[in-house]
């Protein structure tokens, strides 16, 4: 059978709707060349000249609707909340792992309920003085073994994806937990012990290769896990072969058995804690307790008895460290090579760091999770905000129309799958020339408060320029100042409305605390143009495919 495209006008590649894959064989090409797979559909805008067209990357099924318009993806995602709603693409992705979690659920009582279970693991009070504290320190030894690769690399540069990934894990590990893992620690330990490295080359631009300590089996554990994605994506049985791998397939059995017991016994320490009536919420350390004296208040509240380990509480909470750790690594990761790239923005970052938290350096220490909180930092939002809307670490949003409706005047049939990029066209490529007319009634009628404020030339939208979120406000007492707007243009890197990211607070504290860390003790010097690049490759989300740094201590 060849593709059925949705009647009503929607462009399509003419050669893929007469043949059986439609547009796979493209797509197998395009990501065979670059390693991406999303932006493959804003190829197809572009090829089209469309702001709206359809693919058939699905043999067999519906063919998927792609939008590239940033305002119009506003809008559905925002307001047209009634027609569209969280996508079955999404729940193939991890139902089987996390079948009780928020995240693949359709907007309903369920969804809210699981809201309100996890609604405080947002708020100031936790984000400040328990997940900061802790992502904090965790972080401090990924600064401990820079500081030794240094020492060892003399001057070379090392990969460093994997002490990302590690330090992140071991952060949101600590939020969740309120344990140490140590991913880190173990390669600080390993590495102390040398004196040299061996085999590092003459050639100053050669890569310096460090022996790797064995991770804990629980960060394995959680790398075969959300590394079992992957099944769902590349099976034609998609989830149901996802959930025979998570039962039968030996190492990912063991994985998820480890990862079992070691929920309930974390839940179970918490609910010790929680559950005679003097528990006092000054004992909460970490997402768990928090999660488990919830239910327990929420519990009373609704007259029923408390399940401080029901299956909603262990997928809420495994999945606060799965959504937690490969998105915010990512964008990490995007940093570093934005920082290094742009050596100006890295050297007035660190002069605004040092300037803002002057007693700090006086004091020779880097700043408290706390204070990096609690302090107004407009230019390092400035620069996360312009990493978040480079770097695309979600590159897609996607929603599924609920009802038979429109887009751009397209008929969109109840059941379509629709993916509104978040990169490419209006956002970091010129946006395509729209037909005002054709907009949704809620679009054409934009509220003040959700329209872009900013006057970006469309021209700039591919440069990395955080001034582009920052604008000058008189005040009588604090004299002129700059503030940040984060309402400047278009940046929709957490998908948006009710559906958007549920972890955004934690997220941006999060790259707040790793970005002033950093820059506090390193400088991340001028790469090889080898080693430089920007290319990227789609996993669960959208990675450098190499992230390398030459550092050099700086003295506060
Ligand atoms: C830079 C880091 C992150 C990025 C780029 C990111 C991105 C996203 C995106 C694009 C969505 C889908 C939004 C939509 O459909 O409109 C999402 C949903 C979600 N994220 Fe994040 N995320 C990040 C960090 C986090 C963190 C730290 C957590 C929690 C610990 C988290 C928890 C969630 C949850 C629970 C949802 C599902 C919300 C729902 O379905 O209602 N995320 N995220």
């Amino acid at each position: 059978t060849i593709p059925k495209p949705i009647p009503g006008g929607i462009p399509y590649v003419a050669a893929s709707a007469v043949r059986a894959f439609g547009d796979v064989p493209d797509a197998i090409k395009h990501h065979a060349k670059t390693g991406e797979m999303i932006a493959f559909l804003a190829t197809k805008c572009v090829e089209l000249n469309s702001p709206i067209v359809q693919v058939f990357l699905r043999p067999f099924s519906k063919p998927w609707v792609v939008i590239a318009d940033s305002q119009e993806s506003q809008d559905i995602m925002a307001r047209r909340t009634r027609e569209f709603d969280r996508s079955d693409y999404f729940g193939d992705l991890l139902k089987a792992t996390i079948p009780h979690h928020q995240v693949w659920m359709r907007t309903g009582e369920q969804w809210r309920s699981n809201r309100r279970l996890m609604a405080d693991t947002m708020a100031p009070q936790f984000l400040q003085n328990v997940a900061g504290p802790q992502i904090h320190a965790q972080f401090c030894s990924l600064i401990r073994l820079w500081r030794t690769k240094v020492s060892l690399a003399q001057g070379h540069p090392f990969s460093a994806s994997l002490d990302i990934e590690g330090a992140m894990f071991d952060g949101i590990w600590a939020a969740a937990f309120g344990s140490t893992i140590g991913s880190t620690e173990t390669q600080v330990r390993l590495l102390g012990r040398l004196s040299r490295l061996d085999g590092l080359s003459q050639d100053n631009d050669a890569v310096a290769v460090f022996p790797e300590a064995p991770y804990p089996p629980m960060k394995s554990a959680m790398s075969t896990i959300a590394n079992s994605s992957e099944i769902p994506t590349n099976s034609p049985l998609g989830r149901r072969h996802h959930e025979f791998a998570l039962k039968y397939y030996p190492s990912i059995r063991k994985a998820v058995k480890l990862k079992n017991q070691m929920v309930e016994e974390k839940l179970h320490a918490a609910w010790q804690k929680f559950s005679s009536p003097g528990a006092s919420e000054d004992s909460i350390k970490c997402a768990a307790d928090l999660i488990v004296a919830r239910e327990v208040t929420l519990a009373r509240k609704e007259n029923r008895q408390p399940q401080h380990d029901s299956p909603t509480v262990q997928d809420e909470l495994f999945g606060f460290l799965l959504a937690g750790y490969d998105t915010t690594s990512t964008t990490i990761e995007w940093g570093v090579k934005y920082l290094t790239a742009h050596q100006d923005v890295q050297a007035k970052l660190r002069q605004h760091l040092r300037a803002t938290f002057s007693q700090a350096a006086e004091q020779k220490q880097p700043p408290s999770a706390v204070d990096i909180a609690k302090t107004s930092l407009p230019y390092l939002d400035a620069v996360i905000e312009e990493i978040l809307r480079c770097g695309a670490t979600a590159p897609a949003t996607v929603r599924v129309a609920t009802e038979d409706t429109e887009v751009f005047g397209h008929h969109i049939p109840k059941g379509t799958d629709v993916f509104m990029l978040n990169m490419g066209p209006s956002y970091t490529a010129p946006p395509f020339p729209i037909d005002e007319a054709k907009r949704s009634t809620t679009s054409k009628l934009l509220p003040t408060q959700d329209r872009w404020t900013g006057t970006w030339d469309p021209r700039t939208l591919g440069d990395f320029d955080p001034e582009r979120w920052l604008v000058r406000k008189s005040d009588a007492a604090a004299g002129e100042q700059q503030t940040l707007d984060p309402q400047a243009g278009p940046m929709q890197t957490f998908g948006g409305g009710l559906r958007g990211c549920f972890g955004k607070k934690l997220a941006r504290l999060n790259l707040r605390i790793v970005f002033t860390l950093m820059l506090w003790d390193f400088e991340l010097r001028p790469l090889p143009q080898a080693l430089g690049d920007f290319r990227a490759k789609d996993v669960l989300t959208h990675r450098p495919q190499q992230v390398h740094l030459r550092l050099q201590e700086c003295a506060p």
